[in-house]
């Protein structure tokens, strides 16, 4: 694999200590990362120390192994690959969160995968709850910063704006550590004090994991960084960070770019750059560089660079013509040889409203449901029509959990125990995959699946369940349709997130005169936005052809990083009746 790498990316290969990797979108990022992670493990040689191979995201560590299992390398023991998350999870906070939390037993963390938020009674605080509620301050936005100071992530509410100077949720948080509960959020913290008070838990960490690779490390939080410095601290034999500070768009996780920067112009860290995009043509290079923080536009190195077709600016009529954007975009597929399907044309969108309009689909997203248990159990049988087994698994166990363990759902090493004591797992696995096997399909109508699915649990279970949904639902209406997501079957149609780090060959990126990535705040935001960012990420996706769909009546002082030349300006109706280019 390394005979295929660059001088650049060659760089990172090697090095031990402290590295930080700054690279441009297309520059290979996850591609040497993969590289690396495939020469270091065919040279390992420690039985009982690994590496800790960590993304930002499932999709994107999926996204490495899925390279490395091209070379046939599947990682294992002692290695550990998986999300920043799951890794001080699994390795600090679980097993240690106990020494610095002031609880009895090992802790839980609520809210995550198909784990529900309603909790036990240190949750629950009576009248004032309901009235923090009311105006949307939800304890659940709360966590630590880096001093251990709580702080709110909904930037609206905070000390200042609470009428209690958040004296109530202070109190309730205390209730909630007492009682062994942390959010995804507060584990980092806890994790951070763990490594800081414990250095003998940091030091074995280092040793178990001597290299420790963070893909996407441009969306690394504070308390995540210090984490990192920790182990560095304690011995650490290599910590490399590769990131790009213009693609971060996790902000609202307490991600923040500045951070990475800092140890990129931190003297002890040895700082590297890929500068190089083998994914975009010269020409998608130099009209995406506006909208990033890059001094040059990046140099085109890959089979697109060549690429002669300029990117496009078309213009449509905001609220009327979106739906016709996805056959104009076939079009210039056709023009530009570009093969149609959905691994190689994207339109990509800001968000769900935006999908709906592109895809030309009735908003569809009423839940039904105002109880928990049958959504779950909904959920797990629609997963189980579209053949996704293993969260149809997860939800009905989720489902099972609540019905047997009420407010004990959540605390998975308890519901274990129990289990255990009194019917056994494998009763337990038995009684799950009966209810999958048996669920009424979701096509059937809400009504009848929900009598169907009551007699049917009745009979598993020997014990009454009322399965309900709201007095105001349809009931004609199919389950699955509840569940169905807007889809498109000839071309990709996605939001922005969701395309971070894929390659295609096409791409069309809609931008719209309302809500969030605006033209208006295109025009007057600098990379330092996290919008700007949204905005970027997804010009960036293309190899050969971009077109960047913008509402017709948008003023020509918004347009300035459009400028003309760079781009081709087209107006989606002109072109479609033959009339000439609107340029
Ligand atoms: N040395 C190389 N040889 C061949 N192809 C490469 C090489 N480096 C990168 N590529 C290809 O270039 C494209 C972009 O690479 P990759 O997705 O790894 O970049 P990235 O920096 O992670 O991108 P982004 O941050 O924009 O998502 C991919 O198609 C990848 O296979």
């Amino acid at each position: 694999m390394l005979t295929t790498l660059s001088t650049q990316q060659r760089a990172i290969i090697d090095p031990k200590g402290q590295n930080i990797l700054k690279a441009c979108p297309g520059s290979g990022k996850t591609y040497t990362v993969a590289c690396k992670l495939a020469y270091l493990m065919d040279s390992w040689t420690h039985r009982n120390a690994g590496i800790a191979a960590l993304s930002f995201t499932n999709v994107a560590n999926e996204e490495i192994q899925a390279k490395l299992a091209e070379h046939s390398i599947v990682p294992s023991y002692p290695h550990f690959f998986g999300t920043l998350d799951s890794f001080i999870n699994k390795w600090i906070f679980l097993p240690y969160g106990h020494l610095v939390m002031g609880c009895n037993s090992r802790p839980n963390i609520v809210g995550i995968g198909e784990n529900g938020w309603e909790l036990p009674l240190a949750w629950n605080w009576g009248k004032a709850y309901q009235e923090c509620w009311g105006k949307n301050c939800n304890l659940l936005n709360f966590t630590y910063n880096e001093t251990g100071e709580l702080i709110n992530t909904n930037q609206l509410l905070n000390k200042d704006t609470c009428p209690y100077e958040m004296a109530r949720c202070t109190e309730l948080k205390k209730r909630f550590t007492q009682a062994g509960l942390a959010t995804q959020s507060d584990t980092a913290y806890w994790a951070m004090r763990i490594l800081n008070d414990f250095p003998v838990v940091a030091k074995a960490l280092a040793s178990r994991f001597p290299v420790l690779i963070i893909d996407e490390a441009q969306d690394t939080s504070h308390v995540q960084m210090k984490i990192v410095d920790l182990l560095v601290q304690n011995g650490l034999s290599e910590a490399s960070l590769i990131g790009d500070p213009d693609q971060a768009i996790y902000e609202w996780r307490n991600a923040n770019p500045a951070i990475f920067l800092e140890k990129y112009y931190d003297s002890g860290w040895n700082s590297l750059d890929l500068t190089e995009n083998r994914r975009s043509s010269q020409l998608i290079c130099n009209a995406t560089h506006p909208f990033s923080s890059l001094k040059e536009p990046a140099m085109a190195v890959g089979n697109a660079s060549n690429c002669k077709t300029t990117p496009i600016l078309l213009m449509y009529k905001a609220e009327s013509e979106e739906e016709l954007l996805k056959d104009r975009l076939k079009e210039f597929c056709n023009e530009n040889s570009i093969e149609i399907s959905p691994d190689l044309v994207a339109i990509l969108c800001r968000g769900n409203t935006g999908l709906r309009r592109v895809l030309k689909v009735e908003k569809n997203n009423v839940s039904p449901w105002n109880d928990e248990i049958t959504r779950y159990f909904a959920q797990a049988v629609y997963y189980r029509d579209i053949k996704n087994h293993k969260d149809a698994m997860t939800c009905v166990d989720t489902a099972l959990r609540k019905i047997f363990y009420g407010t004990n759902a959540h605390r998975i090493n308890y519901v274990e125990t129990e289990i255990n004591k009194t019917m056994g797992m494998e009763a337990w696995k038995i009684m799950r995959w009966s209810i999958l096997k048996h669920a009424p399909a979701t096509t059937l109508a809400i009504e009848t699946w929900k009598t169907q699915m009551q007699i049917l649990i009745k009979t598993v279970l020997i014990k009454e369940v009322e399965m309900k949904y709201k007095r105001t639902t349809l009931k004609t209406r199919s389950v699955a349709s509840f569940f169905v997501k807007a889809q498109s079957e000839d071309i990709m149609v996605e939001t922005i997130h969701a395309s971070k780090g894929k390659t295609y060959d096409a791409v069309m990126v809609v931008i719209s005169n309302r809500g969030k990535g605006t033209v208006k705040q295109i025009a007057q935001l600098t990379p330092a936005d996290e919008e700007l960012r949204n905005i970027y990420v997804a010009m960036t996706r293309p190899r050969k052809l971009l077109i960047v769909a913008i509402p017709a009546n948008t003023a020509q002082k918004d347009l300035l990083r459009f400028p003309k030349g760079v781009w081709e300006y087209i107006s989606l109706k002109a072109n479609a009746e033959g009339e000439s280019k609107n340029s």
